[in-house]
């Protein structure tokens, strides 16, 4: 088995992450009592260029099937990054496209994600700048996987009224009705103009119940999985009972403003995420 490069960051407080340079994947982030506050699945295979079940993949430049490529999420999070500079608590990398490994993607990019850590609170910026000649489409998402007691002890708050695309029932527009989204069984949804911020709350967690509040910048749309028991038995590297453990919420440009990024220009986008433990607010400011 290929071992990743992992560059660890580290708060004052005791707060790690580790992020890989395989992928620009944000790999762990742990409290200062070494919880997990993101899911790594037990089965992720760590074998480039396969990519890694857990963390915080990059679906660059293609979310899900929104595009002309096969590749499910695109290619970059099945790639090697650089990294362009680092410190105890930062770090950036950096990936180079010329526009000539897929035909279906014939769109030369410089993109680049930065990732800075504080306790409670973990931000990832993510930008992209045309290098090519002509426009260029492109759909995205940070794929962040939150570590949860249970599925069971979960609700999401701050989708009641919005329009999604169920992947469940052939991507047919739904409208959410509840206040606190529960999962009953595999959800799969693409919210459409989701609120800049969305809760999870985990009523279960070992010290207490906490929340995580996503607060997205410039990605127009929210993914929501969990891909419950029979889903799960067919992925090798998450089963049971690891698909309990775990719950997505991915802000994503998928459907609303579709972007074609015109030459030489930038495109930028970020999460801040922070936990909110025993119902509490963190002493950490935004
Ligand atoms: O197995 P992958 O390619 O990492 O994708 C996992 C899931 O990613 C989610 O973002 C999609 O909405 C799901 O449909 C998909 O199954």
């Amino acid at each position: 088995m290929e071992s990743l490069e992992r560059i660890t960051l580290k708060t004052q407080g005791g707060q790690t992450a580790e992020v890989s340079t395989f992928a620009g994947h944000i790999l762990t982030w742990r409290n200062e009592q070494n919880q997990d506050y993101l899911f790594l699945s037990k089965n992720a295979i760590f074998q480039p260029p396969k990519a890694i079940r857990g963390g915080v993949p990059i679906c660059f430049p293609q979310f899900s099937n929104f595009g002309r490529l096969t590749q499910q999420h695109g290619f970059v999070r099945n790639k090697s990054w650089k990294v362009v500079d680092k410190s105890d608590w930062s770090v950036t990398l950096s990936l180079s496209y010329d526009g000539s490994e897929f035909p279906d993607y014939p769109h030369p990019f410089e993109l680049r994600t930065r990732i800075e850590l504080c306790d409670d609170n973990l931000e990832q910026h993510l930008d992209v700048t045309n290098t090519g000649s002509g426009p260029m489409p492109f759909t995205a998402a940070l794929h962040t996987y939150y570590a949860v007691s249970d599925i069971s002890n979960v609700k999401v708050e701050g989708l009641k009224g919005l329009a999604y695309l169920d992947s469940t029932d052939g991507r047919l527009e739904k409208r959410e009705e509840a206040a606190e989204v529960v999962f009953p069984g595999e959800v799969d949804r693409i919210y459409l103009r989701a609120p800049d911020v969305v809760k999870i709350q985990d009523s279960g967690a070992p010290s207490g119940p906490r929340t995580f509040e996503i607060r997205k910048r410039g990605f127009p749309d929210a993914v929501l999985w969990n891909p419950a028991a029979e889903r799960a038995a067919a992925m090798s590297d998450l089963g049971d009972p690891e698909w309990r453990r775990m719950v997505c919420l991915e802000p994503g440009l998928v459907v609303s403003d579709p972007v074609e990024l015109a030459a030489g220009a930038t495109w930028i986008a970020s999460q801040s995420l922070r936990v909110h433990r025993n119902g509490g607010a963190t002493a950490a400011a935004l």
